[in-house]
């Protein structure tokens, strides 16, 4: 059952307490209670994603996020890399986590990824062979909102057809999807297309994505995986219900034991009420921690577990030195690269006319068709740099293998601005690029020892020349894609910055320019059990203590070649048997 108070819960122990009923969380939930002898308890810190409208209308989504009551509203440290600008962080704060919040892209990476992970691990259980198998109990593809034919854009063997979570194609047809076709066709050695990037071996190449949207509707983690087992009597959900630590309860197997979550009413994201005295619930088998990539190493930190210079300046307790607990800050990282175009095809008056707006919302209300079925964009690229380019002579390739990109390209019918304001006339074409194997590194650290005060996050972004390199190499492609013939009556020109022709210009763009890919992951890494780095082993269990494990984008050491929620949906049921397999 769904509580929105601790005096509410009937038990003061579950099996397994779950922290965060985000991508992962819910996951895990829903399948340990699968069981029906397996009792779990999921505290989430956000609201109900019930009728939250901007969840469920697709187009509506970035409305989400950020400065809103459904984001926590981080913002970054000031970073070197980019002019010293600080930037909003988002990530979901209500059920579903960043799935009830994202931009619905739905993919899985490049089998390299996983490969890298077992490779890195020590554990074959983290192959593309092994993890693709959940592709099946996880998806259920679907057909697009506006039903047509999909021939010739997706390959169904890569696809589940009976899973739990409903993905479709595109299904609002925009004016510029044949441009970007026949760019494909006109630069096909640079940018091919490709029929399906969705199954791992074959992801390079530019071609249609595919979204976690069915029926028009968005398909989160809360409208799916949770929604199938919150009947079951052996799940109870509390939202509003922020954890501050886990409490060290002695020591098993010579190891600190964890089994006591404590938490609070949470004050409200965008409130400082002080939050009321706190609680606290007893998982008798294991915690898991899925509250995501900046605040699970939050939360491990609050608890003593995590580097001992940092805890102790903060006069926390100090459980287990690790010092790799919110190191290795990994994140993509966005460059929305636009261009003006010609005519009103584009998506921008709609997006500042009330009247197209509330038009558009009136069509969705009748029968989810239309613009506010989709999400911001049709088509996406995954690519690699050229071979011969001069930065492999001072830097290693960082990409994941040979079949994995180092850059991704997002193509947007407006001008996209991610928490920005966009100008109020003129028609635009946003070829967004992102950095899709940086190598720069940066760490999660707490401000304070107070639960509720924000965390330092500090990406480090473009603090390394490959990085830099790349991104303003991207640019210069970006630019060469739109010089194909296909848009030589559209296009008018690069905006701003993009427009500039020497690399140190270009630089100049994507330092002021850069901004997140909205993709952190690393914070608490997986490593070989028994290495002396890393915060979890291949199983997921949190070294040197006893009853805690992390399953969310946190584990990842690498992030992957694809926004995350595919990904962070294969590890959470690949994590999922992993508890099975234990019990
Ligand atoms: C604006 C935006 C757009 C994005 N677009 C895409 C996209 O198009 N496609 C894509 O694949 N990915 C996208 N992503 C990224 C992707 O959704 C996330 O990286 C991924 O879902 C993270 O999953 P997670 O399980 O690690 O964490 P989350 O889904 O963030 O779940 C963590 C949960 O834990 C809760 N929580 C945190 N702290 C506590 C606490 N102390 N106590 C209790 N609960 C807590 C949070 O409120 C949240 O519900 C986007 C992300 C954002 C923010």
């Amino acid at each position: 059952a769904l509580y929105h108070d601790p005096s509410q819960l009937p038990r003061s122990a579950y099996d397994y307490v779950i922290v965060g009923a985000g991508n992962a969380g819910n996951v895990i939930a829903s399948r340990l209670t699968e069981n029906p002898r397996t009792t779990v308890l999921v505290l989430e810190a956000g609201v109900s994603n019930e009728g939250v409208i901007a969840s469920i209308v697709p187009f509506l989504g970035p409305s989400l996020a950020p400065n809103t009551p459904y984001d926590w509203n981080f913002t970054t440290t000031a970073q070197a890399g980019i002019n010293n600008r600080s930037l909003s962080y988002p990530r979901g704060r209500m059920l579903g986590g960043c799935t009830s919040v994202n931009y619905m892209a739905h993919m899985y990476g490049s089998s390299e990824d996983y490969d890298r992970i077992a490779a890195v691990t020590g554990d074959p259980g983290w192959k593309w062979e092994n993890v693709k198998k959940n592709i099946g109990k996880h998806e259920r593809i679907v057909p697009p909102s506006d039903g047509h034919n999909t021939t010739g854009q997706y390959i169904p063997a890569n696809h589940g057809t009976d899973g739990i979570l409903p993905v479709s194609l595109p299904g609002n047809a925009q004016a510029i999807d044949p441009r970007v076709i026949a760019t494909t066709k006109d630069l096909a050695e640079e940018f091919p297309f490709n029929e399906d990037m969705g199954g791992g071996e074959n992801i390079l190449g530019v071609g249609w994505a595919q979204f976690s949207i069915g029926g028009g509707m968005r398909s989160s983690s809360a409208t799916t995986y949770l929604t199938a087992a919150l009947n079951r009597p052996n799940l109870d959900v509390i939202i509003n219900a922020q954890v501050t630590k886990l409490l060290h309860n002695g020591t098993v197997g010579g190891l600190p034991s964890f089994h006591t979550v404590q938490f609070s009413r949470s004050p409200g994201a965008n409130t400082t009420a002080p939050p009321v005295a706190p609680s606290v619930v007893s998982a008798t088998k294991e915690i898991v921690l899925s509250a995501g990539a900046i605040n699970t190493p939050q939360i491990l930190q609050l608890s003593g577990i995590g580097p001992r210079a940092d805890l102790e300046a903060l006069h926390i307790p100090v459980v287990v030195d690790n010092p790799s607990v919110g190191r290795n800050l990994s994140d993509h990282v966005l460059l929305a690269n636009i261009f003006s175009v010609k005519g009103n095809d584009s998506l921008d008056d709609l997006l500042r006319d009330p009247a197209l707006l509330s038009a558009a919302l009136t069509q969705w209300n009748s029968n989810h068709t239309g613009v506010m079925s989709g999400s911001v964009g049709n088509h996406v690229g995954f690519l690699r740099l050229p071979s011969n380019s001069t930065i492999f002579h001072i830097t290693p390739d960082p990409s994941a293998g040979p079949k994995s990109s180092h850059w991704e390209l997002f193509v947007a019918d407006f001008f996209l601005s991610i928490g920005g304001t966009p100008p109020t006339t003129g028609s635009y074409l946003t070829l967004a690029s992102f950095l899709i194997s940086p190598t720069s590194r940066g760490s999660l650290k707490l401000a304070s020892s107070d639960p509720f005060a924000k965390p330092l996050i500090d990406p480090n972004f473009l603090t390394t020349a490959f990085d830099i390199f790349a991104l303003r190499e991207t640019a210069k492609a970006v630019k060469r894609f739109a010089a194909s013939a296909a848009w030589a009556d559209y296009i008018v020109g690069p905006v701003g910055g993009l427009a500039s022709t020497t690399d140190s210009d270009i630089e100049t763009y994507v330092r002021e320019q850069a901004s997140t890919g909205l993709h952190p992951v690393g914070t608490a890494s997986m490593s070989p059990k028994g290495a002396c780095w890393g915060v979890v082993d291949p199983d997921l269990k949190v070294k040197g203590v006893e009853g805690v494990r992390v399953v969310d984008a946190s584990v990842f050491p690498f992030v992957p070649n694809a926004h995350l929620q595919g990904p962070t949906y294969l590890l959470a049921e690949r994590a999922a048997q992993l508890f099975k397999n234990d019990m």
